[in-house]
């Protein structure tokens, strides 16, 4: 006994009855409802549809049953399924007769099955997402006995899938509603965005077109010549031949020489557009609040910087070009085809128009296609981007599978979209391949008429022939090149909507530079939530002033909130209420890039650039460094020693991975002194080094923050979650859940006995055991 098909052994007698039986009852009543959901307009067309064509092919099925033209047909093929007796109605082993059974299994979802003495030949399945498949009774293929109508399901279920890629399908819908967005770039918006961007060398774009006006007309005189030489040729003309030969000559040669000027010159600036865009579009996410960066990814913004770009690159260096080039040869073709046959060049002109009219269509499908690739493409670098930089975390876990499987599932979903792509790329070929081929066609139909009833001359008709198919070809490739151009439009969407953000305020507005500063800072009753998680917050009436020259430590659980309120002095982000105060000036009306000179910050993990030790440590000071400061600075972070023993000391290439910890952390001291800082922040510069490190950075701090050497001494908050570095700070504030608990030195503090004193109690013990 075989297999029995998904479903059958699970029938239950008990829910047949006669009318379930009753095909031509089943067909009426499901065309009935198809009716009235066709009226209604309900989305139940599709199942009813597909219910009525169940209907239908069960009772076909019934009909050769009966006529056993299904044995005779497909002998061989069909080897009958005994089912389990146990399972089987009743009526299926008495009857002795073929029955067709349908079976409700779903809201919509059918399985009917062709019988005969409790032999099951064949059953049709209408899935639940409107699949349509019949198959055999070991569910091979589709349903041998009924194949006239497996034909007719079979081209609904290509219809129905079709249906779902063509513009506004369901998988279009599907798609916009996971990209949305509400910003689209028309074509003239787009150019007038490029022209802004290449404006400037106005000089190469001049040469460029010049060069494709002067090709395109020599170009297309070429045909002129080749039939005027052929003709003279047959009429024994010879020094019309030799004229036309030499006319022949000096156009071709010019063609050869401007095309190269043209490619060159669009080669160019093409190269200069994409320069610029990157740089423009770079700036533009540098000028960027930090709070952007929370919600943007580095990877995908990477990606819009890349491969973004890159596609905007094609507008000018090939799109525009070509359209240009066939769009006046065309035009020079169509105008040449008036002269010698209005009739023949308006039928022309016909096909012309058809073949534009559906490359509009294929223009703007290619469109939409690109953004959703390019957003695609921006999700895969970001999936990239991120399992490359925790590569070290990727590796310790061994997840390098599941992180690629990440990246492919963006590949996949960028496969869809391409298979689209070429999908509707073949139907435009298709189309555009019929019509011209139909334009020759029909122009030697008509003009082979003109020839015998003697309007026209064969010379001109075979004149007509070579540029009417110049016309059509060009028309061809200014709509290819359109839907390309549209495609690049497409893809360059996200990057005109990132172009177009103003910067942040704090890079465009001015502020006051104060003569020094001393260095007394307050946070008065601030409030703050992170733009990405507006509904948390994060700070609560935050009151705290930090005299000049004092050492405020800050300490607390974490997650307390004591990083943001560095945030907040370096004015990464803006207190949601109230306001932070230096020497007396609210933040927001100070030179945000003058007062961030004034301060120096050692956060936790230090990061340096790819570039050697002497210009991370000089980092952000300007190019009139000596090498003798950053020396001093280096000697104060006690970094100077380790850095002397490299081979290439200060010239040694450093990355983010190329040095331990503690090393980082002391080049990153050195930096931040180097500036000699009128306020120093340590945002838990200690906490991830071991026992050796810390005590040489904690010296390097402990010099810093008493501003060894220098006249002042400096402002120093210090963030640690060892309080054992912490003892001699003036001042503690401790914080829990966004507000402060408690304040006062370490001995006041620990007399409280409150929160302060227990955490220290709990570091004590843990270091004891
Ligand atoms: N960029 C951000 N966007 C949204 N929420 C953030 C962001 N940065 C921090 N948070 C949240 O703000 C809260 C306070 O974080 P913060 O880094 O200030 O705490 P912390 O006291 O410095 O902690 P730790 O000692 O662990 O560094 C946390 O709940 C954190 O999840």
């Amino acid at each position: 006994m075989g297999t029995a098909p998904p479903g059958l052994l699970s029938w239950q007698p008990r829910t047949l009855s006669p009318s379930h039986l009753n095909y031509e009852k089943l067909r009426k009543s499901t065309a009935r409802k198809h009716q009235h959901s066709r009226h209604s307009k309900t989305n139940n067309v599709g199942v009813t549809t597909r219910r009525a064509h169940l209907a239908k092919w069960c009772s076909q099925s019934q009909r050769r049953f009966r006529d056993r033209e299904y044995g005779k047909s497909k002998e061989g093929i069909i080897s009958p399924l005994t089912l389990d007796p146990l399972n089987l109605p009743n009526r299926w082993k008495e009857s002795g007769l073929p029955e067709l059974v349908h079976r409700k299994v779903q809201h919509h979802r059918y399985v009917c099955c062709a019988a005969d003495n409790g032999a099951v030949f064949s059953y049709a399945d209408l899935g639940a997402n409107g699949a349509y498949n019949s198959k055999d009774h070991e569910g091979n293929g589709s349903a041998v006995h009924a194949e006239g109508q497996t034909f007719v399901l079979r081209m609904l279920l290509f219809w129905k899938t079709l249906r779902t890629f063509l513009p506004n399908g369901k998988w279009w819908l599907d798609i916009e509603r996971q990209h949305q967005r509400s910003y689209n770039i028309t074509f003239t918006g787009a150019m007038s965005r490029l022209w802004v961007l290449v404006s400037p060398d106005k000089l190469i774009i001049g040469f460029a077109f010049t060069a494709l006006v002067i090709a395109a007309l020599s170009e297309i005189t070429i045909p002129h010549f080749v039939a005027a030489m052929i003709f003279s040729a047959q009429k024994g003309m010879t020094s019309d031949f030799y004229n036309n030969a030499k006319l022949l000559v000096t156009m071709a040669c010019t063609y050869g020489l401007f095309s190269g000027i043209r490619g060159g010159c669009f080669g160019i600036a093409n190269q200069i557009l994409v320069k610029r865009m990157r740089e423009k579009l770079f700036f533009t996410l540098l000028s960027q609040d930090i709070a952007f960066f929370d919600a943007e990814s580095v990877g995908a913004l990477t990606s819009r910087l890349g491969s973004d770009c890159q596609q905007v690159s094609r507008i000018i260096g090939n799109d525009l070009n070509i359209m240009f080039r066939n769009g006046l040869q065309g035009l020079g073709a169509f105008v040449y085809l008036l002269s010698l046959s209005w009739q023949l060049a308006l039928t022309t002109l016909g096909v012309c128009s058809l073949m534009w009219f559906l490359t509009r269509i294929y223009g703007r499908y290619q469109k939409r296609t690109a953004r959703f690739a390019q957003d695609s493409i921006a999700s895969a670098n970001e999936v990239a981007e991120e399992a490359f930089s925790l590569l070290r975390v990727v590796r310790t876990f061994g997840t390098e599978k599941e992180e690629a499987a990440r990246y492919s599932k963006w590949l996949k979903k960028l496969m869809e979209i391409n298979f689209r792509q070429n999908i509707a790329y073949g139907f435009s070929t298709l189309s555009s391949c019929t019509l011209y081929h139909s334009t020759q066609v029909v122009a030697l139909i008509i003009g082979g008429g003109f020839v015998m009833s003697g309007q026209i001359s064969a010379e001109k008709l075979t004149k007509f022939i070579l540029y009417s198919e110049w016309v059509v070809h060009s028309t061809w490739w200014v709509g290819d090149h359109w839907a390309s151009l549209m495609q690049a439009i497409g893809a360059s969407e996200k990057v005109f909507q990132l172009l177009d953000l103003p910067p942040s305020e704090q890079m465009t507005s001015g502020g006051l530079i104060l003569p020094d500063v001393k260095g007394c800072i307050q946070f008065v009753d601030i409030s703050f939530n992170y733009p990405t998680r507006p509904k948390a917050r994060i700070l609560q009436n935050v009151n705290l002033t930090i005299n000049p020259g004092e050492l405020v430590a800050v300490v607390g659980l974490s997650g307390s909130g004591k990083s943001t309120l560095v945030s907040l002095l370096l004015r990464l982000y803006e207190p949601t209420i109230g306001q932070v105060v230096v020497d007396g000036v609210p933040l927001k009306e100070l030179d945000i890039k003058w007062f961030r000179e004034q301060v120096g910050v050692v956060s936790q993990e230090p990061r340096l650039f790819s570039m050697d030790i002497a210009s991370n440590i000089a980092y952000g000071c300007g190019g009139n460094i000596k090498q003798s400061e950053i020396e001093r600075a280096a000697k104060l972070a006690n970094a100077h020693e380790f850095i002397s023993s490299l081979p290439d000391g200060y010239k040694t290439i450093v990355d983010n991975s190329r040095l331990s910890g503690g090393q980082k952390q002391r080049i990153a001291i050195a930096r931040a002194l180097i500036r000699n800082p009128a306020i120093l922040i340590l945002d838990e510069a200690t906490s991830a080094l071991d026992a050796e490190s810390e005590h040489l950075v904690q010296k390097a701090l402990e010099r810093a923050m008493r501003g060894d050497g220098d006249k002042n001494k400096r402002t120093v908050l210090v963030i640690a979650h060892r309080l054992s570095t912490i003892r001699a700070a003036d001042r503690i504030v401790v914080m829990t859940n966004g507000q402060v608990a408690e304040m006062g030195s370490h001995d006041e503090l620990i007399k409280l006995d409150g929160e302060y004193a227990r955490l220290t109690k709990r570091q004590l013990s843990t270091l004891a055991q």
